[in-house]
């Protein structure tokens, strides 16, 4: 089955999924608002400023033009930031508005909407009509672009409400390097991508601090136990939160000196200031924003979070990462289970 495919953002992990699709035979166009981007994806089939050393497939094709790169296609994935997913949409519903199309929306990305809270499934659901769209799907899982760069066995999962839509996508990704499994679960997938970006600003602040293997696990296991109390407060699967999307991304992002998240967490805990972290990266670091979402969605749905309280003062209040797991230390005690 060969199918039309406009990818919309061509980032690090845009442009990894654009190549794995064309890999497996798909006619894809790669779109960015980024007219010098596309040129050098176009000419020289390289994207420096976000995959260093690697050359994309020749017969991938970048568009700057939002409307030629959807005309006549199957699918769209969009992989852009979280906080700028609504206002891509809102162009791309306003371009399938005059086309005669109902692709199939499937999209990559990992946080939430600050203000409305909603997952990236939600927002595409409410500004892409109805009338423009078959199913939406998310894709998701513990899988750095640079591992997949190199071939690296990643294992991710397509997930929709609708299983059928998230078979459709296993089918169109899957190959002998990237395995995807489906899951109807669509709210615990979402809210366990984007919450472990927090658990890997925390984790990498632990490092930067000098803290050890004890430290990294215990922030994981008990980051995962309050992702799970959130993400089943909004009628999620607790089972999702122990798999790929959970579990699996948490492993990844908290250990991986790749995950910008990771490494944002790494110069905090060095006692660099935000401002500086974030421009310094020149790349999206989605748990800056989805810890402020998480942690006004927490008390606003009174759910105990206390490892996301400690990162939102980290990051928003002046608190020192030191501070921050001193107070964490010495809550009074509770049951693991609670
Ligand atoms: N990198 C990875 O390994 C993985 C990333 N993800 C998720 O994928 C999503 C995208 O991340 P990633 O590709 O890594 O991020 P990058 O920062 O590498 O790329 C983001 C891309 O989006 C573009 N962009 C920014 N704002 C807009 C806008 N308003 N309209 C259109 N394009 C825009 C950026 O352009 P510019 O820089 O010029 O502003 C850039 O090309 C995130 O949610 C992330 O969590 C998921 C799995 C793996
Ligand atoms: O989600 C990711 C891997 O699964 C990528 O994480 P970063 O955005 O922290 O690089």
């Amino acid at each position: 089955m060969t199918e039309k495919i406009a990818v919309l953002g061509a980032g690090s992990w845009g442009s990894m999924l654009a190549n794995i699709l064309d890999e497996n035979g798909h006619d894809v166009r790669l779109w960015s608002y980024n007219p010098k981007q596309v040129e050098e994806l176009n000419t020289k089939h390289t994207n420096s400023k976000y995959m260093k050393d690697f050359t994309y497939s020749d017969s991938l094709v970048a568009y700057s033009d939002m409307q030629a790169a959807v005309k006549d296609v199957d699918d769209i994935l969009m992989v852009v930031p979280a906080q700028v997913t609504r206002s891509v949409a809102q162009n791309l519903n306003t371009i399938l508005n005059e086309m005669d199309i109902k692709p199939n929306i499937i999209h990559g990305s990992k946080g939430i909407e600050q203000k409305t809270y909603k997952r990236m499934s939600e927002v595409l659901a409410e500004e892409i009509s109805s009338n423009n769209r078959n199913g939406i799907a998310v894709i998701s899982g513990p899988s750095q672009a640079e591992d997949v760069a190199k071939k690296d066995i990643t294992l991710v999962t397509a997930a929709s409400s609708d299983i059928k839509i998230a078979e459709h996508f296993q089918k169109l990704f899957m190959n002998g390097y990237f395995r995807v499994y489906t899951n109807d679960d669509i709210i615990g997938v979402e809210i366990g991508a984007a919450l472990k970006n927090i658990i890997a600003l925390g984790a990498g602040a632990l490092y930067g601090l000098g803290y050890g293997d004890n430290a990294k696990a215990a922030l994981m296991t008990r980051g995962l136990a309050e992702i799970s109390r959130l993400g089943t407060s909004f009628g999620a699967n607790p089972l999702t939160f122990t798999g790929l999307s959970g579990f699996g991304d948490v492993i990844v992002t908290a250990t991986s000196s790749d995950s910008r998240n990771w490494r944002a967490g790494y110069q905090l805990g060095k006692g660099e200031k935000l401002s500086d972290v974030v421009k310094n990266m020149g790349m999206v670091i989605e748990g800056v924003a989805t810890t402020q979402a998480a942690y006004e969605l927490a008390k606003q749905r009174g759910i105990d979070m206390p490892i996301t309280s400690a990162i939102y003062n980290v990051l928003n209040e002046n608190v020192s990462v030191k501070e921050a797991i001193s107070k964490l230390m010495l809550r009074e005690g509770r049951s693991e289970l609670e």
